[in-house]
């Protein structure tokens, strides 16, 4: 197996491959936890839900080709996944909005062991700012820009209503925020070189409605849909 370098692949890599590999790495924690130390590419295709052939396509931008007869070392190949979408690095986040969305990703242990820690938890609501959340203080929104200084935040989580994010999103970006991942229902205009994720939980229950709606009409399931599902 060859490793390249992240800068290679960072130009090199197709934004689809990209958007499955923490699909892989996930799987490829099961499979660790479980105790699997070598694994084929059926095996965790399955386990990533995609087809086996554009597993081993996916891979081969990380330089990941496995042994022939052996597969893919299960640890050697996380490792290689999980620094290539930089989980190996300390994160510092901080979550603007601590409503009833914001308590549930502050809870969120998920973050933690996957690289991203929570040092910041804001709200504009005076009355939030005696209480703590998972350990942490709820502070005034005010103190953003001091936050971001001392903990050298990379990723700001939106979790007011959607007529306060671009609000939210605006001050992110002048304290220097450059990654933002979105859970209010509205389209944000940040300037170039700042990265936006939008999660909208209702845009995929009206996509499974869809499906339900054509499965109830008796159609198949096109090829290859399900890898399409998993990469979104
Ligand atoms: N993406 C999803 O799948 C999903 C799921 C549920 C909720 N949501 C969205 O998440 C958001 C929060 O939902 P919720 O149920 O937690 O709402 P909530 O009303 O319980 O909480 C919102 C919090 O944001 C705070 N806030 C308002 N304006 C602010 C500002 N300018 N700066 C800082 N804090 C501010 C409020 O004081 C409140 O504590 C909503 O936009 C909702 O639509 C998204």
């Amino acid at each position: 197996m060859t490793a390249r370098t992240s800068a290679e692949t960072a130009r090199d890599i197709p934004e689809a491959t990209v958007a499955r590999l923490p699909v892989y790495l996930r799987a490829l924690t099961g499979l660790s936890e479980a105790g699997t130390r070598t694994c084929s590419s059926e095996d965790l295709a399955t386990a990533a839900g995609v087809n086996s052939a554009k597993l081993r396509k996916d891979l081969s931008y990380l330089g990941s080709y496995g042994t022939r007869g052996v597969g893919y070392d299960v640890e050697y190949l996380r490792y290689q996944i999980a620094r290539e979408i930089g989980v190996t690095q300390d994160w510092p986040v901080v979550i603007v909005g601590i409503g009833n969305l914001g308590h549930a990703l502050a809870n969120f242990s998920g973050f933690r062991s996957r690289g991203f820690r929570v040092v910041a938890l804001l709200d504009a609501d005076p009355s939030r700012h005696a209480e703590q959340v998972a350990g942490i203080d709820v502070r005034p929104f005010d103190d953003l820009d001091a936050i971001v200084r001392e903990h050298a935040v990379a990723i700001g989580v939106i979790s007011t209503p959607a007529h306060a994010a671009q609000d939210v999103a605006d001050a992110m970006v002048a304290a220097g925020i450059r990654s933002i991942l979105n859970f209010a229902p509205t389209v944000l205009a940040v300037p170039e070189g700042v990265d936006v994720r939008k999660v909208d939980l209702s845009i995929e229950l009206q996509i499974l409605a869809y499906h339900e709606s054509r499965k109830a009409l008796g159609d198949q399931p096109e090829p290859g849909r399900q890898e399409q599902e998993v990469r979104s």
